[in-house]
């Protein structure tokens, strides 16, 4: 059975559409790309997913249950911009997301030694190891974004939410957090939905790409339909079946294969 099934869900609002008919379905660990144009709902879905908002119309479930409309430790969420503790040490944030998962939601004694020693290795594969005991001021932005990423990921949530988490870092860190994440998924089993405008990343992180886009358009009215998924791209396989040149950001000629259309996952 998948984890979570996205049926028939549409979103508006007030009357104007911006999801139409979404369908999808996920199993367990699998790590979904998201892409499409600007303003076309990626992030209104992740809100749906996140159930910060209800749809219109339609349902989301996780593992069979509709979702409970109300915030839930088992879905984490990164942004593009950074939300990280002000008053807690780079450290002390890692290890506040660690606690979060427990259920008094607090460290003590030997547990928190334990919890700022796995924090430090983590700040250590992330090139923050040297301002572990700073505060998130003292950092740059793409420092705290690097830090926000790691906080969300020590949460080790079911299914993790990141809405274009790496679009503000410089190609190098970009890379180390890519490794990061992928060796982080190695070890624990995460559902991830990631938003991205960058189509090289959809696919190298990706196990599927979908895309969202209009099936329909009034030339007279731009806003008057919404989009859907119209493409799933089988994207696993060690990264991108096919070249991309660099800073290409629309699907070159010849286009890949969708393995499905309108939202119905097909595998082997
Ligand atoms: N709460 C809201 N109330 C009214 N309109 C909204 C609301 N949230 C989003 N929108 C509109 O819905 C459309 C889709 O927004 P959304 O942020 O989901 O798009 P997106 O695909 O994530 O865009 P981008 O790639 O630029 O981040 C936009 O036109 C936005 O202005």
């Amino acid at each position: 059975m998948s984890l979570v099934e996205v049926r028939d869900i549409f979103q508006s609002y007030g009357a104007r559409p911006i999801l139409e008919r979404v369908n999808l379905s996920v199993g367990e660990g699998e790590f979904i790309s998201i892409v499409g144009a600007s303003g076309c709902g990626k992030s209104t879905f992740l809100r749906l997913l996140l159930d910060q908002e209800r749809p219109t119309r339609g349902q989301i479930t996780v593992d069979g249950a509709p979702l409970k409309g109300e915030p839930d430790r088992s879905r984490g969420i990164v942004f593009q911009r950074y939300s990280v503790f002000p008053h807690l040490s780079v450290r002390d944030n890692i290890v506040a997301a660690e606690g979060l998962q427990r259920p008094l939601g607090r460290l003590f004694g030997q547990a928190l030694s334990a919890a700022r020693r796995r924090a430090d290795a983590v700040l250590e594969r992330i090139g923050l190891a040297h301002v572990a005991g700073q505060y998130p001021a003292a950092l740059s932005g793409g420092m705290q974004q690097r830090l926000a990423i790691a906080q969300a990921l020590a949460a080790k949530p079911r299914i993790l939410l990141l809405d274009e988490p790496f679009g503000a870092l410089d190609p190098g860190t970009r890379e180390q957090m890519h490794r990061f994440l992928l060796d982080l998924r190695g070890e624990v089993r995460m559902t991830v939905f990631m938003v991205t405008h960058d189509l090289r990343e959809a696919f190298k992180l990706g196990d599927r790409v979908v895309v969202f886009d209009k099936t329909r358009w009034d030339p007279h009215d731009p806003t008057a339909f919404g989009a859907t998924i119209t493409y799933d791209f089988d994207a696993r396989n060690g990264g991108i079946p096919y070249q991309l040149k660099e800073d290409q950001d629309v699907f070159p000629d010849p286009a890949p294969q969708p393995v499905a259309s309108s939202g119905q996952q097909a595998r082997p």
